[in-house]
């Protein structure tokens, strides 16, 4: 198979978990005859040092063009104080519009070799296997107005938290087909008692329900989730919520795995371009240092094996290969507590090997039989 992938490294740890991940990807095209042809794009703050503007329009071109994109991190204190428009952070909340990337499926899967690295109980953790779809392009981020203002002579500031009901509708549909592929429950996570948006997200959730029978539907407020979450989280199968609230959500259930450089989101669009990110950020206290782990990234590109290029026995050999390695002791730094940790490139050259010499174990096994 021959595919186009853009890969748009970013900032901080962007870059050098980007790099992991094309590794890994080259990797898999080797063991199994593929080519990929990776062609990189500037995104977020080191595209505003040289274009001067955090998305420019090679980069939306370059995406358009391709069959699938990597991104890795942006932002960093350098722009922090940057106005509005020359933050690193529009260049991802534009490239999620533009390309209409409205699903961001954040899966939380536990691991049984890092159940000591959570601060949590291991018989909480254990077994723990949920999604969370978070709404990608409507909600808090992107109503308008959003802008600092006078309001009777005061300074004031103004989000606005804006859906459309085909938008909660849409989100909503995608949940319920997930949730019938895997426990065939979903909790519809909402701010109901408060917010007028999140009753119409309630009420389109119940005229979705109708139509999947075989799917419980429960709700939940947001502050009870996010409590709920860590006390009890096999409860859980697939959660359907708002942008913001998902966005805090799946940080919050990181903790679950041991570290938020464990997990691995898919943008997806209806046009079939999708977008594979880890789900933390630049990491500027680590970035430059070779520590960040590249498993959420690595993670991220068997998502795009399997749900960009329909690859499911490669995407399942990455993982494997990641599975293997956090078995056999191998940790970064953030997981490896009082032990000697692996930097970024040892655990992406580790997961490499493990990978190829796979295949090497095959054909050992093919001669004999
Ligand atoms: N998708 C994205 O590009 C994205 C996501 C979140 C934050 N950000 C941006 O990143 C910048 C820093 O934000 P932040 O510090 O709040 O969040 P962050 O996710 O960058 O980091 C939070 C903490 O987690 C650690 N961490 C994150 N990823 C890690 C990894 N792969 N390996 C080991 N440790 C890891 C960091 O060292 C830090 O201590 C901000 O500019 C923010 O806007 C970007
Ligand atoms: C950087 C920021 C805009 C982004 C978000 O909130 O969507 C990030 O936190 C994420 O989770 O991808
Ligand atoms: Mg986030």
């Amino acid at each position: 198979m021959k595919k186009n992938i853009a890969v748009l490294p970013g900032d901080g740890i962007g870059p050098e978990v980007a790099k992991g991940a094309v590794e890994i990807l080259g990797a898999i095209g080797e063991r199994y005859g593929h080519k990929f042809t990776f062609r990189y794009g500037q995104i977020g703050g080191s595209a505003i040092d040289r274009h001067g503007n955090p998305l420019p329009d090679e980069t939306l071109a370059l995406c358009r063009q391709s069959d699938a994109i990597l991104l890795g991190a942006v932002g960093g204190p350098k722009w922090d104080q940057n106005p509005p428009e020359y933050r690193p952070e529009q260049g991802l909340l534009k490239i999620r519009k533009e390309l209409n990337l409205y699903a961001n499926m954040r899966p939380i899967n536990y691991y049984a070799s890092l159940l000591e690295s959570s601060p949590l109980k291991k018989e909480i953790i254990e077994e723990t296997d949920f999604l969370i779809v978070r709404e990608l392009t409507g909600g808090l981020y992107f109503g308008k107005p959003s802008e600092r203002t006078y309001r009777d002579g005061m300074e004031a500031a103004v989000d606005t938290l804006y859906y459309e009901r085909e938008e909660v509708k849409r989100i909503m549909k995608l949940a319920f087909e997930l949730a019938s592929t895997r426990n065939q429950k979903v909790t519809s996570v909402d701010k109901a008692n408060v917010l007028e948006s999140s009753r119409m997200w309630r009420e389109v959730a119940e005229e979705v329900a109708k139509d999947y029978p075989e799917v419980t539907l429960e709700h939940m407020l947001v502050d009870n989730a996010a409590m709920q979450l860590i006390k009890n989280p096999r409860q859980f199968d697939t959660i359907v919520t708002e942008n913001m609230f998902g966005d805090i959500l799946s940080d919050e259930a990181s903790v679950l795995t041991g570290s938020l450089g464990m997990l691995p989101s898919a943008s997806l669009s209806e046009s079939g371009l999708h977008l594979y990110e880890p789900i933390h950020g630049s990491a500027p206290d680590i970035a430059g240092r070779n520590k960040a782990n590249p498993i959420a990234m690595i993670l991220s590109s068997a998502s795009m094996l399997r749900h960009s290029f329909g690859l499911e026995e490669e995407a399942d050999t990455v993982e494997q290969a990641v599975r293997s390695i956090l078995d056999s002791g191998r940790r970064t730094a953030d997981l490896a507590g009082s032990g000697i940790p692996y930097s970024t490139s040892e655990m992406v050259e580790a997961i490499k090997e493990e990978i190829l010499q796979k295949d090497a174990i095959v054909h050992i096994m093919d001669a004999y039989a």
